[in-house]
């Protein structure tokens, strides 16, 4: 079944059109990569869904529920979890989180048990510190506390990392993939290695379309040939390298500083053995020779430029 579905979404703000037909799909149990450069419309997309704003044209659902503008009533299965939670900073976490089950009307005597949960769930202690001396990252993990406490079933995060440091991040994205399977989670996020490192699904969001939305595994196969990178000495060995594998053996090569990129469509045993000995019968002897792993971001800079 399907989570979350859109469409034929279009949204436009004055003259700006930034969804245009926007057909989205997330399948239940998933944790779905959307993602797109500024202004792509990532957090439009989202208040639509929230129902905080009325797309133009099309149709969203969520759990097979229509999304009405300024109703509720689908909200009751969805986490919010926006780019920089608001918090009430004298509170402390436990307070906060008391407050939030008061507004969602979490049965008082499952209160105090659901937020020790959670507050375990995300690493925080459950003490008198107040959240005004909270770090991001910990103010990060009351957000998805927050968001989580009324057991949604979709969880929606906007670029939830942006604004954390290193270990920031990665406690997140642990914490994300502790969730793996337990709710449909709807990340968006412009910083592709945390998509690479958590989601299931991805989609790119481009011209107010999804241009591509699969597993990083098939689109992987889809968009990219596998490269082998040639190090050698200076970028003149590098060139002297491409112009042999270009005219020699029909291969795209391209030269990053005192780096041969070569792409290859055979297996890498026969287009490594190709390529080395064409390069050490001209006495071109690279440095180091490595398999080049394809990343979302080569994906993604392909996307971009279609
Ligand atoms: N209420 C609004 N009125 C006018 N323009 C808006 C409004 N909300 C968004 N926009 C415009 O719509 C476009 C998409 O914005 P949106 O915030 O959805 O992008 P985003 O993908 O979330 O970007 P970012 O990664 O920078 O947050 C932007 O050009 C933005 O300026």
């Amino acid at each position: 079944m399907n989570m979350l579905e859109l469409k034929g979404v279009t949204k436009a703000f004055g003259a700006k059109s930034v969804l245009k037909d926007l057909n989205l799909i997330v399948p239940q149990g998933s944790i779905f990569g959307f993602v797109g450069e500024n202004g792509a419309g990532k957090t439009t997309t989202m208040k639509l869904i929230l129902g905080l704003d009325k797309p133009d044209t099309g149709t969203i659902f969520v759990k097979g529920q229509q999304v009405n503008f300024g109703q509720t009533a689908t909200n009751q299965v969805i986490g919010y979890l926006p780019d920089v939670p608001e918090f009430y900073d004298y509170m402390t976490a436990t307070e906060y989180l008391q407050l939030c089950g008061e507004i969602t009307k979490i049965a008082k005597q499952e209160r105090a048990e659901k937020i020790e949960t959670m507050l375990q769930l995300v690493g925080l202690p459950n003490n008198k510190h107040r959240i005004k001396g909270f770090s991001r990252g910990m103010r990060q993990r009351l957000g998805i506390a927050q968001a989580l406490l009324n057991d949604p079933e979709l969880l929606i995060c906007d670029e939830p990392t942006s604004a954390l440091d290193p270990e920031g991040r990665h406690d997140f994205l642990q914490l994300l993939t502790r969730l793996r399977g337990k709710i449909t989670i709807l990340f968006s996020t412009h910083i592709l290695s945390d998509v690479q490192t958590v989601c299931d699904e991805i989609g790119i969001l481009h011209h107010g379309q999804l241009q591509v939305t699969d597993t990083l595994t098939n689109l992987k196969k889809t968009y990219l040939k596998p490269q082998i990178a040639l190090t050698f000495q200076d970028i003149a060995q590098a060139k002297a390298g491409q112009q042999l594998i270009i005219n020699e053996l029909a291969l795209i090569g391209e030269v990053q500083e005192n780096k041969l990129l070569v792409s290859y469509g055979s297996d890498y045993k026969t287009a490594s053995q190709k390529i080395l000995s064409l390069l050490l019968t001209h006495d071109l002897v690279p440095l180091a020779f490595n398999q080049v792993e394809p990343t979302l971001e080569q994906i993604f800079l392909q996307v971009m430029q279609s």
